[in-house]
This record gives C-alpha cells, sequence and structure tokens, in this order.
C-alpha cells in the first residue's frame, strides 16, 4: 500500500439507528466481471461492488482483452467469448484477493497463454496449492513460489483436458476455479462437493446460458459443466453482500437500544447462516420482504439490541457463513454463557489466521476465550461492555479490522485498529455507513 496505516477507533454514545444498504456481494461481482467477460456482447451490472478485490479482477479481465467501463452508476463490459481471452502483457496483480485469483488461474488455465499472478503481503503467504492441483491435472503448468505460492507463473494448456474433481477442502473458490477452466475445455468438466459451498459460479454459470446440472448424491453434490458453450450477455443486478451486512447487524444486537435495518441482503442459503446462528443465540433479527433479484434471494434484516445465549454452533453450518466467524465471535464476546465455534480450520489460511489474531485481539479486548486448534470457545459479558483499551493487530484483513471496530462500540475503553486500509477491499463505505447508524470516529 503507498500510504501509511490509517488508524480507526469508533465508538457509540447511545442506541445505532436507520435504515442503511451495504455494498454489492464480492462474490456475485467478481463472477459477473469474469462472465461478462467471456460473453458475446455487452453485460450490464447494476450494485456491482467498487472495493479494491473486485477493481484487481476488472483489472485483470481488462489485461487479458475485455472492455470494462463505468458509465453513470452501470457497469458495462464487453467480452471476448469463451477461449478468447488474450495473453496479459505484465504481471496480473491480485492485491489482497483469494477469490481474483483463484478464479482466475481457473481462466488461465483453458487458455494458451501465461500469466504471473503476484499479490500483497497477506495474499503472498495464502495456499495456491488447492487450485494448481486439479488445474495441473487438466494439462496447465506452474512455476510457484514454496508451498505453492504467489508469485506464481502459469501457463494454460488448450485445448485443455476435463476433469472429474471430487474437493479435498470445502472452497467454492476451488470448486469456481476448476468449472471456469471447464468452460474453454471440450467435453464435460465435473465438480463432486462433499460439503456444499456458496454456488454462485453456478447460478451465474447457468444464468450465462451455460448447460450446467446439479445432481445430490451419497458423494455430495455433482455438478457438470458441458463446455465449450455461447455465453450470452445478461444484465445483473448484485444484491447486498451478507459478509458485509454481518458488520452493522451484530452492531445493533451488542449496542443497547439499538433498531437497525438492513435493506437488500443476500440471502442465498449457502451464504445464510450466521442470521440462523445469531436467532439461534436469541437474536431479534426479522427476515422482511424476501423476493428474488437476479436468481438470488434477497429480504431486508431488522435487528434489534437484545439478550444473546452462547450455544454450541453446528461446524457443518460453518460454510455458509465462513466470513462471518470473526464478527460472531464479536457477537459471542457478549453473549451469556460460553459458545463453541469448531470445524473451522480454513479460516486459519484467510487473509490472516482469524482464528490466532482474533484469539490475539479479543484477548487484549479482556474476552474470557479458549483458542481450539479448530475454532475458538468464547465466554461472553452476557451484554455488558468489555474493557477494551487495546490497540488490535488486524493483519491486513479487512474483516479482522471491521470485527474490532464493531467491538469497540460497546467497550469501556477505545478499541483501536492499527490499520483500516484494508476494510476498502471489501466495504469501502464501512465507516461512513457506521456514522449513518450513530457511532463516531474517536479522535
Ligand atoms: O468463492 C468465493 O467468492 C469465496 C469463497 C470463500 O473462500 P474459500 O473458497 O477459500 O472458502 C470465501 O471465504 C471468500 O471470501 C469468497
Ligand atoms: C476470505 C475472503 O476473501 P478472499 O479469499 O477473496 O481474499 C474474505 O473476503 O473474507
Amino acid at each position: 500500500m503507498d500510504h501509511p496505516p490509517i488508524p480507526l477507533s469508533l465508538a457509540a454514545a447511545g442506541p445505532l439507528t436507520g435504515i442503511v444498504t451495504v455494498p454489492g456481494d464480492k462474490s456475485i461481482s467478481h463472477r459477473s466481471l469474469m462472465l461478462g467477460a467471456l460473453a458475446v456482447g455487452e453485460t450490464v451490472i447494476t450494485g456491482l461492488l467498487e472495493g479494491e478485490d473486485v477493481l484487481a479482477t476488472a483489472a485483470a479481465m481488462t489485461a487479458m482483452g475485455a472492455s470494462i467501463q463505468k458509465k453513470d452508476q452501470t457497469w458495462h463490459v464487453h467480452g471476448v467469448g469463451v477461449g478468447g481471452l488474450l495473453q496479459p502483457q505484465t504481471a496480473l496483480d491480485m492485491g489482497n484477493s483469494g477469490t481474483s485469483t483463484r478464479l482466475l488461474m481457473g481462466l488461465v488455465a483453458s487458455h494458451p497463454i501465461t500469466a504471473t499472478f503476484i499479490g500483497d503481503a497477506s495474499l503472498s503467504r495464502r495456499p495456491m496449492g488447492r487450485v494448481i492441483d486439479p488445474l495441473s491435472l487438466m494439462g496447465a503448468s506452474f512455476t510457484a513460489s514454496p508451498g505453492g505460492r504467489l508469485p506464481l507463473t502459469m501457463q494454460g494448456l488448450c485445448p485443455a483436458v476435463p476433469l472429474r474433481y471430487t474437493l479435498p477442502v470445502a472452497s467454492a473458490q476451488v470448486k469456481s476455479a476448476v468449472l471456469l477452466a471447464g468452460l474453454n475445455t471440450p467435453g464435460r468438466t465435473v465438480v463432486i462437493e462433499p460439503v456444499a459451498t456458496r454456488d454462485h459460479s453456478e447460478r451465474m454459470l447457468a444464468g450465462f446460458g451455460a448447460t450446467l446440472t446439479v445432481e445430490p448424491s451419497p458423494e455430495g453434490r455433482i455438478i457438470t459443466l458441458h463446455g465449450e458453450p455461447e455465453l450470452r450477455p445478461q444484465i445483473i443486478t448484485v444484491p447486498g453482500d451478507p459478509s458485509s451486512a454481518a458488520f452493522p447487524l451484530v452492531a445493533a444486537l451488542i449496542v443497547p437500544g439499538s433498531d437497525v435495518t438492513i435493506a437488500n441482503v443476500g440471502m442465498n442459503p449457502t451464504r445464510a447462516g450466521l442470521v440462523t446462528i445469531l436467532q439461534a443465540m436469541g437474536a431479534d433479527i426479522s427476515v422482511m420482504h424476501p423476493r428474488t433479484v437476479g436468481g438470488e434471494p434477497v429480504a431486508d434484516l431488522v435487528v434489534r439490541h437484545g439478550a444473546l445465549t452462547g450455544i454450541e454452533v453446528p461446524p457443518d453450518i460453518a460454510p455458509s457463513m465462513i466470513d462471518e466467524f470473526p464478527i460472531l465471535f464479536v457477537a459471542a464476546a457478549f453473549a451469556q454463557g460460553t459458545t463453541i465455534m469448531t470445524g473451522l480450520d480454513e479460516l486459519r489460511v484467510k487473509e490472516s489466521d482469524r482464528i490466532a489474531v482474533m484469539a490475539a485481539g479479543l484477548a487484549a479486548c479482556g474476552v474470557t476465550l479458549k483458542e481450539l486448534p479448530d475454532g475458538l470457545a468464547i465466554t461472553g459479558t452476557g451484554g455488558d461492555p468489555l474493557p477494551g483499551g487495546a490497540t488490535v493487530d488486524a493483519h491486513l484483513d479487512h474483516r479482522i479490522a471491521m470485527s474490532f471496530a464493531i467491538l469497540g462500540l460497546n467497550a469501556r475503553a477505545p478499541v483501536t485498529i492499527d490499520d483500516a486500509r484494508p476494510i476498502a477491499t471489501s466495504f469501502p463505505t464501512f465507516v461512513a455507513m457506521m456514522e449513518s447508524l450513530g457511532a463516531t470516529r474517536r479522535k
């Protein structure tokens, strides 16, 4: 990053109130740019998340031949057609974004091009072997940094070899990488998913006109994509990101007297685990006006402050709320009793080790907890303020930064995040939205 760190500390002098919207869904935004760039004709996107991660995807697709422009409030993508991506002239800078990296590696794998992927310090620590393995089976070749990390250079193969692949980790990024590689591959590419993960790729591939089937089986969901389709351009409305909505939602639950509505939130069942778990903890959340927008379920969430009770979170719900655990840990810190959250090994390989980094920051703020190999057990205050009074190292992780900014809203002494800049990767309007609900920046 070009600028020095920007510390952040938020406070709430009274209840949080109001109606807000959150920016567009990050996963859907990435995919709408990628598939728009492979369709023949103009795809028009409303509500695209203009966060750094998505802009990294836009820049990479442009570097490989697509035309992507913003006019007024909509984004216009002119695609190159399946198989039409061009050799990028410089390294593709993925910034902080795992989704951009892994999905674009999938796209490159079945094109006759060579691409180098680079990223920031956080992204350069994350494992890429999970996509290198299946994409190698399809014929791509790789020169990666030790441990299968960035920077890496890959050479795609055209025609690539269709693959039948059972996911060894519950990862929508790995699933999507293989499916996207399958687009420019003759024959059928099959991904078997023992544990269901977010299904935006499947929905959007079908929406763009690809032939894709999903069948349940004893082995899991069997997703079959017929290669070499002609993708038809689409008009896409991106719903609000449930992973971003999680922050004002938990803020309203922990700040006494709060009453907040978050409008237009994506409620795809593969993403909505947090609402289910918070409701099981006793949270007052009403799911209003359920509807379908652009092939995705959407609703308005009305959230009121109230008592939370610790529970044991069933590990099998984790994939449907994988990015929401840092903020669930914060909710648990204000619950009555102990919340036990396990089955979260994947959190250790996100933008930071989200188990270790959250445990350290929560402990510094006075939270009683036990770090487990695959999760955390957190004993809450029963709603009372936490001591706070810590400066937390966010480790270049937007979700850690936002989680501690929210925790600080009910702490006796300020909680400061060392560097708020990573928040712009997924939620550039986070502070402004919290201010509109009544939170203030502490000087
Ligand atoms: O496919 C996606 O858009 C994403 C999948 C998840 O990652 P994994 O596939 O690594 O679980 C999630 O954490 C990430 O924020 C977005
Ligand atoms: C894990 C995340 O994103 P990515 O993998 O795209 O960096 C996230 O947004 O929490």
